[in-house]
């Protein structure tokens, strides 16, 4: 077993969103496409200089044909020399400038993933109880990539139209009317774009949406195969995904429709004019105004404009999907935490006297979860938190640690309101077991030390014996660096239990809040668990929310709370004695548990 790695150093983000809402959705992510300037505007640099190189060809072409075809002379292999030389050129050039493009397109890319994940894992609980999975999933992948794709690829797009601007002013040069001719169709073309522009953008959005409503299926029913297959409810899930991908496939042919519509008028019309430059030149030549080698060129140079224009097009329409993706990103980004870091955040050490005060909290739903709650815990006492399914047990240990702020009332740490402590500071010292732990698809050793990356084995090793864990996992083939799969299904639901326990025991927080933590691991485990518990709850302040009665015990008061409010508080014995809802809540957990013995 070797020392944890320490994790490498990755550069951060060169710069973030414009955070602004008024302006649009380009000026807001000009910031990010600046910080690449240096980059990108090489890029563009070197693509302008290859269209400088290119846009001369047919006028080589033009000189050569009129000078030695035409003329008869000796002079042609100095043309072709000078072609083959600028095609070479143009190449290279070409080369260079795509190679920083993509460069910049990445670089971007990085950013905005970045941007978007630091944003998201800073947001609290609430946000998460509003989104779905899949949706975020869908915002922080394919809709950055429309955003990078549009970002980089767009002003690069931009300057290879430039070529029209560069091939109209050689062709003027060349022959006024004609190249008046060849340029006819140019007006047409930007008025279609921006038609074609308006009537996709609806669709563009309703496709990533709707793709996002996919990615929530599927996220759901892969999370939740177990479940799926237990109701034998594959067909069930099959065609609810079905109809998902029916939403997006309508989507889709829609805007297919309406690209077929647009995209061939917009792409040929350059063709139209190649016929148009045959009547009036032909017609030119014939009169003597205008050479043959005119001609050629100009065929060349309308035949130049068509790529730049269709990728005109398509840039068109890549911007409609990065403005409905930049919205669902931004959407997301403007996203405020409604848990807000205070203005001058105490990082002092908490002894641990936990106190709510007149608490009431409901969940963003609106769900009312406590009614004016009063608790107070003395620092380094065990207290635990019983009642029936719903009462709100749960709910006291996430406003203490600040996952949520409370509605009205306070709650207070050492005397201080939550709200006055550093957000990781708090943290830290209020560690939180919950009853279905998240486990990462890394060792346990890198599992139990999440919160305390630079801990010894040696610690690791005590934490995990504290909490139990310490025998099963030394059974395990690789022990402490046995990998465990994704979300940890590989352990038992007690076994994942234990880990969680020994996480939270390896940070020693001065406040410990076990959420029926115990829950899945067997009674004679949790007695073990109970054992060892005890001399480590000795000088810590502990709420325990229990679902059995094996768990109070190792409480020194107990805490009867109802709808809400707390409804009774005193010892086990004292309640049994003396409080009738009380005992009847117990005579549910023995009902739900039946096999349990109240331990002595
Ligand atoms: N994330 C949430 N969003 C909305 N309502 C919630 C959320 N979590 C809990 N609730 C609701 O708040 C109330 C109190 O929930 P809480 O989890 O605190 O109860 P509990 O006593 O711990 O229940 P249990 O014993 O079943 O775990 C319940 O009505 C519950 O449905």
């Amino acid at each position: 077993m070797s020392a944890p790695p320490q994790p490498p150093r990755y550069p951060a983000p060169k710069s973030t969103i414009d955070p602004d809402q008024s302006r649009s959705w380009l000026r807001r992510a000009l910031p990010i496409v600046l910080a690449h300037r240096r980059v990108l505007l090489t890029s563009l640099g070197l693509s302008l200089v290859g269209l400088l190189v290119q846009v001369q060809i047919p006028n080589v072409m033009r000189l050569g044909i009129d000078h030695a075809l035409i003329a008869r002379t000796d002079r042609l292999a100095g043309y072709v020399w000078w072609l083959a030389g600028l095609a070479v050129v143009s190449g290279f050039v070409n080369y260079l400038a795509r190679r920083f493009l993509l460069r910049t397109a990445y670089e971007i890319e990085y950013d905005l993933r970045n941007i978007m994940y630091a944003h998201l894992i800073r947001m609290p609980y609430g946000f998460y109880d509003r989104v779905q999975t899949g949706e975020l999933m869908s915002r922080s992948s394919s809709d950055i990539r429309a955003v990078q794709m549009y970002l980089a690829f767009g002003p690069s797009i931009l300057v290879q139209c430039l070529i029209a601007v560069f091939a109209f002013a050689l062709m003027l040069s060349i022959e006024p009317l004609l190249a008046v001719v060849a340029m006819a169709t140019m007006p047409v073309i930007a008025l279609l774009g921006v038609w074609m522009r308006r009537a996709i953008f609806p669709v563009s959005w309703l496709i990533q949406s709707r793709l996002a409503q996919v990615a929530t299926v599927v996220d759901e029913n892969i999370n939740g195969v177990r479940i799926v297959k237990a109701f034998a409810g594959e067909q069930r899930q099959v065609t609810l995904l079905a109809s998902a991908a029916d939403r997006v496939r309508w989507a889709y042919r829609r805007d297919a429709y309406i690209r077929s519509r647009w995209s061939p008028t917009l792409e040929n019309l350059p063709r139209l004019g190649l016929a148009l430059v045959l009547l009036c030149g032909g017609w030119m030549v014939i009169e003597g105004s205008a050479t043959v080698g005119a001609i050629v060129a100009f065929n060349s140079y309308v035949l130049m404009l068509q790529p730049p224009f269709r990728m005109l097009g398509m840039m068109i329409m890549m911007g409609q999907r990065a403005a409905a993706s930049a919205q669902r990103i931004y959407e997301v980004l403007d996203t405020r935490s409604e848990i807000a870091e205070p203005a001058d955040p105490v990082r002092t050490p908490i002894l641990g006297e936990v106190e709510f005060a007149g608490v009431e909290f409901a969940y963003p739903d609106g769900t009312v979860a406590l009614r004016g709650l009063d608790l107070r815990v003395s620092a380094g006492t065990t207290v635990a938190v019983v009642g029936r399914t719903g009462s709100g047990k749960s709910t006291l240990g996430r406003l203490l640690a600040r996952y949520y702020d409370t509605t009205g009332g306070s709650v207070r740490v050492d005397g201080r309101d939550v709200r006055e402590y550093a957000l990781d500071s708090l943290r830290e010292q209020v560690g939180i077991v919950p009853d279905e732990p998240f486990l990462f698809s890394v060792s346990i050793r890198d599992n139990i030390a999440f919160g305390r990356p630079d801990a010894e084995l040696a610690d690791v090793v005590a934490a995990a014996r504290a909490a139990g864990a310490d025998g099963f996992v030394r059974a395990l083939p690789e022990g402490y660096d046995t990998v465990i799969g994704e979300r940890g299904y590989t352990l038992s639901g007690g076994q994942r239990q234990r880990v969680a326990i020994a996480r939270a025991l390896l940070v020693n927080p001065p406040v410990l809040v076990l959420d029926d933590a115990t829950s899945a691991v067997d009674v004679h485990v949790e007695q073990r668990i109970h054992a060892a518990l005890r001399d480590l709850l000795r000088n810590r302040t502990t709420i325990i929310v229990a679902h059995r009665l094996s768990t109070i015990a190792l409480a020194d008061t107990v805490v009867l709370i109802e709808d809400g409010r707390v409804a009774a508080q005193g010892t086990h014995d004292e309640l049994m004695a003396a409080e009738p809802r009380y005992r009847d809540v117990l005579a549910t957990m023995q009902s739900a548990d039946a096999d349990e013995q109240v331990p002595a």
